[in-house]
Parts: C-alpha cells; sequence; structure tokens
C-alpha cells in the first residue's frame, strides 16, 4: 500500500468542527469533508473503479482539483490513497478540526434504527448483514476497518435502512412461509433511508407542511420509491436487499423469482451466476449496453429504438409505483425527484408527469427546464399535485447524524 498517511490522534486545532463522511459503493468510494453546521462541503472526492484495471480518483479542496488514474485493488486501498491526498493537497487531516467519521452503510437488518457509534460489536453486525446488501455491505467494512485503524476518532454508522425500520408490517412483510422468513430474516428493509429522510423532510420545510402524503424518487445508479406519510415512511420499493424495485444502472428491479428457477433449471446457471446477471449486468446496462443515464438519453434523443425502449421500461416502473404508492398513501400531495437522474434529467422528469396528467399532475416545462441546485416546484399552480425536484445530500445528513451521537 505504500506510504501510509499517519495515525490521526485526537484532532482539533482548527477553530471549526467538521465529519469525515465515507460512502463506500460496490466499484466506488466516495467521500467529503462536512460542516454540520452550515452543509459546507470542504473537500471532497471519489475514487470510481475500484477493482478495475485502471481507478480513476478524484480530489477536490477548494480551487485544487487534483486527478489520479492508478490501479486500486480494493476499499482499503482506495482509502489509503484518499488520506494520502489530504496529506498531499489538504486540508492536512490533523488540522481539518475532524471529530467524528460518518461511514454510511446500506443494511442494518432489524437491529438498527438509527445511527449507531462503531464498536467492535457494531462492525460485526454490520458484517452479520453483509448477506443482505452483498454489493454494499462488504465494501463498507473495508472503509470502516482502514478509518478506524487511521482515525482516532469516533465513527459513526448510519444506515440506509433505519428510515424503514418503522414501515407498516403490512408493507414490510413479504408473504412467504412466517417460520422461514422469521428463521432467514426476510422482510422488506429499504434502502437509500438517508436519503429518502433527508429529501421528504426537506419537502416539508420547503413548503412549511408537516402533514403530507409524498412519494420520492431517488433516481440514482441505484433507484427506489417511497411513499411517506406525515414524515413516516409507509412502502417503499427496495426490499429484503437493493434489488427489488425500480429499474437501475444495473440491477433488474422487480422480477418474477421464478426466472432465478428457470435461469438455474433451464440455463445451468448457478446462484452466484443468477446473482452477477441480475445485480450486475441488467437494468439499463442489459437493456442497453450503458449503464450512465447520459448516454441513453443521447442515445435516445439521437433516435435509437434500444435506448428509447429501454427509457419506456423505466418510465413504465415508476408510474407504476407512483400509481401503487398513491393508493397506499389515500392521495398524493408532492411528488418530488432526487438524485444523479431525477436532479439532472427533465425529459424524463416530463415523461414521468405526462403520463400522470390523468391524477392532475400539470408540469410547468419551463420550470422544469431549469437547472439549480435548490430545492424547486416544477409544476404549475394549478396542478392537483405538486412536483419537486430537491437535491438529495446524503454526507450533510449522515453528518448530522454522526454529530448526534457525539
Ligand atoms: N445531466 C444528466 N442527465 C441524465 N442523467 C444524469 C445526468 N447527470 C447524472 N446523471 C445520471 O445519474 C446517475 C448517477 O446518479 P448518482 O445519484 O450519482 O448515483 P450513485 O450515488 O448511485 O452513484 C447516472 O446514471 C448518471 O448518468
Ligand atoms: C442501496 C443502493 O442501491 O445504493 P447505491 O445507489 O449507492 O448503489
Ligand atoms: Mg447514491
Amino acid at each position: 500500500m505504500g506510504g501510509r498517511p499517519r495515525k490521526i490522534k485526537k484532532i482539533s486545532k482548527g477553530t471549526f468542527v467538521t465529519v469525515l463522511v465515507i460512502n463506500s459503493g460496490s466499484s466506488s468510494l466516495k467521500y467529503q469533508l462536512v460542516n454540520p453546521e452550515n452543509g459546507a462541503a470542504i473537500a471532497s472526492g471519489l475514487v470510481e473503479r475500484i477493482g478495475e484495471e485502471i481507478a480513476f480518483i478524484k480530489h477536490a479542496y477548494g480551487e485544487q482539483e487534483v486527478k489520479l488514474e492508478t490501479p486500486v485493488a480494493d476499499h482499503s486501498v482506495a482509502l489509503a490513497k484518499v488520506l494520502e491526498l489530504f496529506d498531499q493537497v489538504g486540508p492536512a487531516l490533523s488540522e481539518a478540526g475532524i471529530v467524528a467519521v460518518g461511514h454510511r452503510v446500506v443494511q442494518g437488518g432489524s437491529y438498527f434504527s438509527g445511527p449507531a457509534i462503531i464498536t467492535d460489536e457494531v462492525r460485526d453486525l454490520i458484517e452479520g448483514f453483509a448477506p443482505l446488501a452483498p454489493l454494499h455491505n462488504p465494501a463498507h467494512l473495508k472503509g470502516i476497518d482502514v478509518a478506524r485503524e487511521l482515525m482516532d476518532v469516533p465513527h459513526v454508522a448510519v444506515f440506509d435502512t433505519a428510515f424503514f425500520q418503522s414501515l407498516p408490517a403490512e408493507a414490510a412483510t413479504y408473504a412467504l412461509d412466517k417460520e422461514v422468513a422469521a428463521k432467514y430474516s426476510i422482510r422488506r428493509y429499504g434502502a437509500h433511508g438517508t436519503s429518502h429522510q433527508y429529501v421528504s423532510g426537506k419537502v416539508t420545510e420547503f413548503l412549511g407542511d408537516s402533514e403530507l402524503k409524498q412519494i420520492v424518487l431517488h433516481l440514482g445508479n441505484g433507484a427506489s420509491a417511497s411513499a411517506v406519510k406525515n414524515g413516516h415512511a409507509v412502502d417503499t420499493s427496495m426490499g429484503l436487499t437493493p434489488l427489488e424495485g425500480l429499474v437501475m444502472g444495473t440491477r433488474t428491479g422487480d422480477i418474477d423469482p421464478a426466472a432465478v428457477f428457470h435461469l438455474s433449471r433451464v440455463g445451468g446457471m448457478s446462484t452466484d451466476e443468477i446473482d452477477t446477471l441480475f445485480n450486475k449486468q441488467s437494468g439499463l446496462k442489459g437493456l442497453t449496453g450503458d449503464n450512465d443515464m447520459r448516454a441513453i438519453r443521447d442515445r435516445a434523443t439521437a433516435g435509437d429504438a434500444e435506448a428509447r425502449a429501454a427509457l419506456d421500461v423505466v418510465v413504465h416502473r415508476l408510474i407504476k409505483y407512483v400509481g401503487a404508492y398513491t393508493a397506499v398513501l389515500g392521495g398524493l400531495d408532492t411528488l418530488t425527484f432526487t438524485a444523479g437522474i431525477g436532479e439532472n434529467d427533465p425529459d424524463l422528469r416530463a415523461e414521468v408527469c405526462e403520463r400522470l396528467a390523468f391524477m392532475g399532475i400539470k408540469l410547468d416545462l419551463e420550470k422544469n427546464a431549469v437547472r439549480s441546485k435548490e430545492p424547486r416546484v416544477i409544476s404549475t399552480e394549478n396542478s392537483a399535485i405538486k412536483v419537486l425536484v430537491v437535491p438529495t445530500n446524503e454526507e450533510l445528513a449522515i453528518a448530522q447524524q454522526a454529530m448526534s451521537l457525539i
């Protein structure tokens, strides 16, 4: 691993307080040094293509931005490289006022309904839940282990599943033999909860109304929908693992589980092969060869039928969930788009809203076209349901939840 950054000891020379937030994804590591009071990102960056031949690293601090291309074998190496960049480019971690490290953890099982200080026991529980988030929890653990070793401050795990621990039983329960379900902890855990909680909270704040029937569409590489009533989640599209629900970058979302039996019996595929097929070779990538929505949008605009057909599947799935969740909520006040695609693809928002016109949704096309980092309403004054774009900020939410524990 080469020149390891020196161990960070009780830090606090600066006059300000910061939290280092680490979000280890299946093949990436994103991080932000956040001022939890005003939400400012003092430094941030990401390591992409971890485990591939060449990884891309980007680190930004003030006006400075460093980009590197180098092999990064796994998340431990990625984090060590990031900490080196802090030393080389800044801010020096020992002077950055770091009081805690916040770790995004996708799966916390039924054990965690809020953030937790990472002790050895908590770390082992996160490892125990890895089969329920096989793309995510193993990567988080690598980040947690290296960070705990190098940084002598409280480490806090913030769970994607926590917001959905209070789902009503009828939404969390699969109609499976109840003894088998109990024995193997099979239920709807959901994911992206930190984002759904943050975004639905922002909508409440922005509209000054705490009694809202909301649907939030988090459309990033992973994608999920949630139904939120008066601030509480009542349903969500991700399930036992982050595979269920919407069409995603590389994941199928909803699929008949019998496809697994069929691929096994008729296709002769192993469980691991089917797992990889559903999680990494499906979704947009499986339908078009591309998992980046920008590329698919460009292809569709240029008349590519394959890209257009994939977008039709995406939109169909989205409106199906909006219809279902409107029924679950007994009506709908707000529909909110967030994450990479939700915030940046006005064409997708327009297509979804056009198909929902029967519900009285009317999009203001000019407002929809505006690019902004601020929460905003993009429906017309007389739309029966308010449509919003609210940028998510999982890093800030994680930093604030970490601060709440220390
Ligand atoms: N301008 C844009 N138009 C359409 N899609 C976009 C745009 N900018 C980003 N995206 C899409 O956002 C997705 C990534 O979203 P993001 O929330 O960053 O995902 P994750 O956090 O899961 O990595 C990608 O599919 C990317 O193509
Ligand atoms: C839970 C999940 O799918 O997360 P991400 O979108 O970061 O992959
Ligand atoms: Mg994300």
